[in-house]
């Protein structure tokens, strides 16, 4: 053996390691969003235009102030009397310029959701297409769910904050302004009440929103729990009900409900007192700008000498209306922002982990398992045509975990040869069939096909002729015949009914309520096990692949299915290289040669005559167990 067999490429990456992954995620705020946008470079296409969008339509938020104490101080209260013609030009213009700044507006945000959508589309597909690659050996099919999920509310997270944060923001940072100076020029005293009232606010508002944003999170909690809860018990309803604990989960679910109800509430509860706390705040500094202005004016120190002071104080009244909205919804979008950061961490950390198999047609092997680069790279090859011939080149392999679970396995097969896999539970059977279809690599060590390295073998190419049947042989919630032609989408309901025929399978479909049509429910709950998986060889058959790799069910299955699946597998076996994880002494003794594993080792390899001549070795004892079992299933007693 050439490199330590303890070696795992994988586990020891630190792109894929728990400590790298963790360094993504801390990564600083204007790394990520420098990253973020990289990713998704639709975000930054138009946005000058976007930007200028913006500026006009927050500009447009001072013509109602500007247009108020216009039409009061030099229309209505002119030394020389009212100029009507003055005050009408002066709406007009107002008007207009609302028309404009609205328009700009709408045109803004209509721009800004394409942008985000297009975006956010476009990285949901990838960091999808990701998790799929990130495949079997890092995660279990649970793990990949649950990241699956917050990918998901990762990436809604970011396009909230983008469509509607990133707007408020851009329009309340320059309103905020605007408004500031726009007091100052009117009154620079009037301007220092104003911003005496606003300091407490930003006090309060501060207080209000971290309460705010760990009542939030206290929600998201809780409705996870709930949904889980009520996820549980539908999945698991025949436990529920066969052994009685309905009472048990309803209180569960009862209690989940009553608990999310209160956080939701508690959460409104702080929301309103901090819309509560601005609007008076608002109402105080409105109260004050005419308790100071007034005397202020009288006094000639709102307005130059001579010059008319109430429609400037008048439009204060308007720009504290426009200081306090961002205020009020500053620290929201802050928060926001905070989300949609780490959502963009998270996401970058997925999209950055290396795929445990890449395919070569996606992923160039050249060593930059980037998780970005999607370009075809041209080193993929195909399988050569032909049977198929299999060599294992002294494998190893283990998980990220633990010890390792195959050693040293050597192995050349045969093309079209049947071979079954047999060994004690636990002693690496499935492992090794794993390796062979590439859901996993070797820690150590070659697989080849036909001669091919499998990892310079195109997925295409791989998936079309290497099939594998696994144990549960998942059904979709589609008809029978939809469920075969998983198997090769092109199949007319012809070739599925041919398949079944093939496989001397006719007369069981016939006796389905609907033929090939009849639907087998959710995962295939409609049919029985035994009959999932005569479902499961029908798919294998009409892929028509030059290897099948089967994992034999376990379960029992009645003796008259028993015979159909052993026919059926006979003819989809046939003029093949066929690989079975025996689970039953009809397919061992079916077999041209039989491999026996032993705790991640080959000890025995042979026909079922010839390995029974060695009564002290590993296929003795199990033969001896099947034959023990089989008599006791026919013999109960
Ligand atoms: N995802 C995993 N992570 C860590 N260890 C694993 C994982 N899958 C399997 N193992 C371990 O690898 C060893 C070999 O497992 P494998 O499933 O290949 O055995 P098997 O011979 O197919 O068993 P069975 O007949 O029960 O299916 C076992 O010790 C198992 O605990």
């Amino acid at each position: 053996m050439s490199a330590a067999p303890g070696t795992d490429r994988a586990a020891e990456d630190p792109r894929r390691t728990g400590a790298g992954i963790e360094a993504r995620r801390t990564a600083g705020a204007w790394q990520t969003l420098r990253r973020g946008l990289a990713l998704a470079p639709q975000l930054r296409r138009g946005l000058t235009l976007t930007l200028l969008l913006a500026a006009v339509a927050t500009a447009g938020k001072l013509v109602v102030p500007i247009a108020v104490q216009q039409t009061i101080d030099v229309g209505l209260l002119d030394p020389d009397g009212p100029r009507l013609g003055f005050v009408v030009a002066a709406t007009s213009a107002a008007a207009l310029t609302l028309a404009v700044t609205s328009s700009a507006q709408y045109a803004m945000i209509s721009r800004l959701v394409r942008a985000t959508e297009t975006a956010l589309a476009a990285l949901r597909v990838k960091a999808f297409r990701h998790i799929h690659d990130l495949s079997v050996l890092s995660q279990a099919a649970e793990q990949r769910g649950s990241l699956v999920s917050r990918v998901t509310s990762d990436i809604d997270q970011i396009s909230r904050f983008m469509q509607w944060g990133g707007v408020i923001m851009l329009v309340s940072l320059g309103q905020l302004v605007l408004a500031t100076v726009a007091m100052l020029v009117y009154s620079p005293l009037l301007a220092l009440v104003v911003l005496a009232c606003f300091a407490p606010l930003a006090l309060v508002l501060r207080w209000f929103q971290r309460r705010l944003s760990a009542a939030y999170d206290r929600v998201r909690r809780k409705v996870g729990a709930l949904l889980s809860a009520i996820a549980e018990s539908v999945v698991g309803a025949s436990v529920v009900r066969a052994y009685g604990i309905g009472d048990r989960t309803t209180q569960r679910i009862d209690r989940a409900v009553e608990e999310e109800f209160d956080a939701t509430y508690r959460a409104g509860r702080f929301a309103a007192g901090m819309f509560a706390s601005g609007e008076a705040i608002a109402g105080v500094a409105t109260g004050l700008v005419i308790v100071v202005g007034v005397p202020l004016g009288l006094a000639g120190g709102l307005a130059p000498e001579g010059e008319p002071w109430v429609g400037r104080l008048a439009a204060f009244t308007f720009l504290v209306n426009l200081f306090v909205q961002p205020m009020q919804v500053a620290t929201e979008v802050l928060d926001q922002a905070q989300k949609a950061i780490s959502g963009w961490r998270r996401v970058i950390a997925v999209l950055d982990t290396p795929p445990d198999v890449a395919d070569p047609e996606r992923h160039p092997v050249t060593g930059d398992a980037s998780g970005g680069g999607d370009a075809p790279s041209g080193t993929a090859v195909s399988v050569p045509p032909g049977p198929i011939a299999v060599r294992f080149d002294h494998v190893w392999f283990r998980y990220p975990t633990g010890p390792p679970v195959l050693r040293d396995v050597d192995l050349s097969i045969a093309a079209q040869s049947r071979v079954a896999i047999v060994g004690e539970t636990g002693s690496g059977k499935t492992t090794f069939v794993k390796l062979l279809t590439r859901l996993m690599d070797p820690t150590d060590g070659e697989v080849r096909v036909n001669g091919v390295a499998l990892p310079d073998v195109g997925f295409s190419s791989l998936r079309r002729r290497l099939v594998m049947v696994p144990q549960d042989g998942f059904l979709f919630d589609a008809s029978i015949a939809d469920n075969v032609r998983y198997g090769r989408p092109s199949a007319t309901d012809e070739d599925v009914e041919v398949a079944f025929t093939e496989l001397g399978l006719a007369d069981w479909l016939e006796r389905q309520s609907d033929g090939p049509a009849t639907p087998v429910g959710e995962r295939g709950e409609a049919l029985s096990t035994g009959e999932r998986q005569l479902v499961a060889l029908a798919r294998a058959y009409v892929a028509d692949p030059d290897l099948l790799v089967l994992d034999e069910a376990t379960s029992a299955v009645d003796p008259g299915t028993e015979v159909r699946i052993q026919r059926a597998l006979e003819s989809v076996t046939r003029g093949r290289t066929a690989l079975s994880i025996a689970h039953r002494l009809s397919t061992a003794e079916a077999a041209d040669e039989i491999v026996v594993f032993d705790a991640g080792r080959i000890v025995q390899r042979g026909s079922h005559d010839a390995l029974l001549e060695d009564p002290d070795g590993v296929y003795a004892g199990l033969h001896a167990s099947w034959v023990a079992g089989t008599r006791a299933a026919v013999d109960p007693r």
